[in-house]
């Protein structure tokens, strides 16, 4: 064991934070970098303690300014992050509270800090004594209780008043393990049996045929043939998109903003003989689309391309558009909790009117009697239901038709609905 037991965990955790807030990188690009020379061990509690802090940073920021007479600045910025992590081990989190302390105080060391390790003991020491009084305290805020940035909790409070609430607590918690059978291999209940005798629990039928949930989250290589191309991890939510979508044998199927390649597999997998074409504006990302489909099993069209311009286009009209398009991800916030201080309302208009464009710009590839779908991980009128209405508004020969199991034109599915993701499917049929 390294002399730093818990304190590489703590620092590598604390420098994710600051990165994300002070910086504004995303946690997937931060952690990764930070993590890669700890041990397994380590990784998974940095991956858990910088989640679980960033899950919760009004109410942590609460508990530190309340402990100092003066806020830490400049390059003592980092030193406040690290206590922002030891704040949430030793509240939300439920660490064993010693083990917390001293991990955090020794990390301090590690971030060139040693003549700060005082600071950081006592100001731990108090959070931990004064929790109950502390958390009383935030209870009667709905500001900092909440977690989120203001101008998103109005527009959940606007746009959904009666489940803002539930909402707000799905975007807190962590979210479950989904996995997406591949039905070229395997079955469900084969699966399943597979997941039995491997030790890993699953909970009981999903609502689709390739949906399994699992009890715990555990990692992909310990999932029976994840090699092999048997299995992927998706939210269930995102996987009605390839329902929806409906492909039938040899369609010429567009895949727009495919990238890491998640909805493209699962196309193939339900219908082997569609031609997919698969675009995405990041050359990066789409190495992802090639690495998924080759450990799958599973062969498209790959492409770089601005769906926003049509000079990749070679000029055959598609029979279906996958529009999974670029959002706020506001629907996902408990996958990716940096969302929620990345993210500024005035990213919303932006997105809109790039999401606009791209419909626009696709919608005459699409042949007549054909069908669009249009799909966001955001719960946010502006990109959903708003932009829908508008391109209907304008566009003659577009109709909605129903997408819901409910029958209804659009399908808004929100953060902890049936333990899934927040996702909003409209599907597009051209007047043939
Ligand atoms: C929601 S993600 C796609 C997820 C993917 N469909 C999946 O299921 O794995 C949105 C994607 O849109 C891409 N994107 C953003 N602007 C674009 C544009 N102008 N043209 C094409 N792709 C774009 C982003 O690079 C990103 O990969």
């Amino acid at each position: 064991m390294s002399t730093w037991a818990g304190a590489e965990s703590r620092a590598a955790a604390a420098q994710a934070v600051f990165q994300v807030v002070e910086q504004g990188r995303s946690l997937s690009q931060a952690l990764p970098q930070l993590t890669r020379s700890l041990s397994g061990r380590d990784k998974g509690m940095a991956q858990a303690l910088a989640y679980g802090t960033l899950r919760f940073l009004p109410p942590l920021n609460y508990m530190i300014s309340q402990q100092l007479a003066k806020p830490l600045k400049g390059e003592l910025l980092p030193l406040h992050s690290l206590l922002l992590v030891g704040a949430y081990q030793l509240t939300y989190m439920g660490a064993a509270e010693h083990a917390a302390v001293s991990a955090t105080v020794d990390a301090a060391h590690l971030l060139k800090r040693s003549k700060q390790k005082g600071l950081v003991n006592a100001v731990l020491r108090n959070i931990q004594r004064q929790w109950p009084e502390l958390q009383a305290a935030i209870a009667a805020h709905p500001q900092l209780s909440h977690a989120h940035p203001r101008w998103l909790a109005d527009a959940i409070h606007t746009h959904y008043p009666q489940q803002a609430a539930q909402v707000i607590a799905a975007n807190n918690a962590q979210a479950p393990m989904w996995l997406r059978i591949n039905e070229q291999y395997t079955t469900r209940d084969n699966y399943l049996a597979l997941l039995a005798q491997a030790g890993i629990d699953a909970l009981p039928q999903a609502p689709l045929s390739s949906a399994i949930q699992l009890a715990q989250a555990v990692d992909v290589q310990s999932l029976p043939h994840f090699a092999d191309g048997w299995v992927s991890v998706q939210d269930i939510a995102a996987q009605h998109a390839v329902y929806l979508l409906n492909a039938q044998a040899g369609e010429r199927i567009l895949d727009c903003c495919a990238a890491p390649g998640g909805k493209t597999a699962h196309i193939l997998e339900r219908q082997p003989t569609a031609q997919v074409l698969a675009i995405d504006v990041d050359e990066q990302r789409l190495t992802r689309v090639h690495d998924n489909l080759q450990r799958l099993g599973l062969q498209a069209q790959v492409q770089v391309a601005d769906a926003t311009q049509t000079d990749w286009w070679d000029g055959q009209l598609f029979d279906r558009i996958l529009l999974d398009a670029p959002c706020s991800a506001t629907g996902v916030i408990r996958r990716h909790p940096d969302i929620k201080w990345l993210r500024r309302a005035t990213d919303i208009t932006e997105l809109a009117t790039l999401q606009q464009q791209i419909l626009q710009t696709l919608w005459p590839l699409l042949k007549p009697g054909g069908t669009l779908l249009y799909a966001t991980c955001s719960i946010l009128a502006e990109e959903n239901t708003q932009q829908i209405a508008r391109f209907i508004d304008h566009t003659a020969d577009a109709i909605q038709v129903a997408t819901a199991p409910t029958g209804a034109l659009e399908w808004q599915w929100l953060p902890g609905e049936n333990d899934g993701d927040g996702f909003f499917y409209a599907t597009l049929e051209k007047r043939p």
